[in-house]
């Protein structure tokens, strides 16, 4: 059994070692495409996802003083960004961008998106992350050189994923520019039918709410089960941390991990009586990522 284990725990380490060589050479394409970057990266909203996205540019190399700030309620980290010599909210003209990402609320942008035309020029990349806001709006509203994305919270330490779409006026360096400032934030897939954009967001742009929200549910439950509260808060927060780095490192897929918890007759098989039972986990996903999704499409209008 002792030799089984040990077993098990090499062919993890092995894994471990694969997943990180497959993804550390796009990780170091994205540092080095940053560091290339000539001209101005100029970021419109540093609020919860513009300040991770912040965060990864720097973490990853983009050169400080490349970096242009515009935001009206700057929190005290992005206000310590500037002795670093990022600009915040810069006075003097800045010029063309270079790239321009677009991290404001969508229901703000019909009046926030025409003040930022001035920093675009015929080569500007424009980056958007606001959730439901198409192409043809963005286009509509600024214009340049769009490539929509949707990251999630995540890209905070470099654990992100995005999904982007490129419009056809993106040339091969704008585009490589694109997937550079994306990827510092974490993993990165390419789309070509935007129509797939609203169930992504649903998907992973909102899937971490998703996630806290079993932490706390499941806290809540273990403290009606009598558990001190602040235990039962320690145990739910490191089992979904726990499970979700075992997944992410792990081959094996979500049901082959959530089988090997469940002894037949056990207490996982128990409570999974109730959780993949009628109108269970399976029927509330579907129903909460189809509002979501809807959310997203009525976003666009
Ligand atoms: N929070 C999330 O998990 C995700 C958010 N998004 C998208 O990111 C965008 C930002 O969301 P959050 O960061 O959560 O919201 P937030 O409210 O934290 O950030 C928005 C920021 O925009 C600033 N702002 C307002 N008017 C501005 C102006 N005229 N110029 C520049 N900045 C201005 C606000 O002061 C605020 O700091 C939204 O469009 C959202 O759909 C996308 C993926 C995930
Ligand atoms: O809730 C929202 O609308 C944004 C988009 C995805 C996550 N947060």
């Amino acid at each position: 059994m002792a030799g089984s284990k040990s077993g098990n725990d090499a062919d993890l380490r092995d894994r471990v070692v694969s997943v990180r060589q497959v993804r550390n050479p796009a990780m170091v394409e994205s540092r080095a495409s940053l560091a290339n970057i000539s001209g101005a990266v100029v970021l419109a909203g540093a609020g919860k996802m513009g300040n991770a996205l912040l965060t990864g540019w720097l973490a990853r190399g983009l050169d400080p003083k490349r970096l242009v700030v515009i935001e009206p309620y700057p929190s005290d980290d992005v206000r310590a960004l500037a002795s670093r010599g990022i600009r915040l909210n810069p006075t003097e003209e800045t010029g063309e961008a270079a790239a321009l990402v677009i991290a404001v609320k969508p229901q703000t942008f019909g009046d926030t998106g025409p003040a930022l035309r001035p920093l675009l020029g015929r080569s500007t990349l424009v980056v958007s992350i606001m959730a439901g806001t198409t192409i043809a709006k963005l286009d509509m509203v600024c214009g340049g050189n769009i490539v929509r994305a949707m990251p999630n919270t995540p890209a905070a330490i470099g654990r992100g994923i995005t999904v982007a779409i490129a419009a056809t006026s993106v040339n091969d360096k704008q585009h490589a520019m694109a997937d550079a400032l994306l990827r510092a934030t974490g993993a990165v897939e390419w789309i070509d039918d935007e129509a797939l954009m609203d169930a992504v967001t649903a998907v992973s742009g909102s899937g971490p709410a998703y996630v806290f929200l079993l932490a706390e549910e499941l806290a809540r439950a273990g403290v009606s089960a009598g558990l001190p509260a602040d235990l039962a808060a320690k145990l739910a927060r490191e089992t979904v941390a726990g499970s979700g780095e075992l997944l992410h490192r792990s081959d094996l897929d979500a049901a082959t991990l959530r089988r090997n918890v469940t002894s037949p007759g056990g207490t996982t098989a128990a409570a999974l009586d109730i959780l993949m039972g009628e109108q269970g986990l399976k029927d509330l996903m579907a129903r909460a990522v189809a509002a979501a999704t809807k959310r997203s499409r009525e976003l666009a209008k």
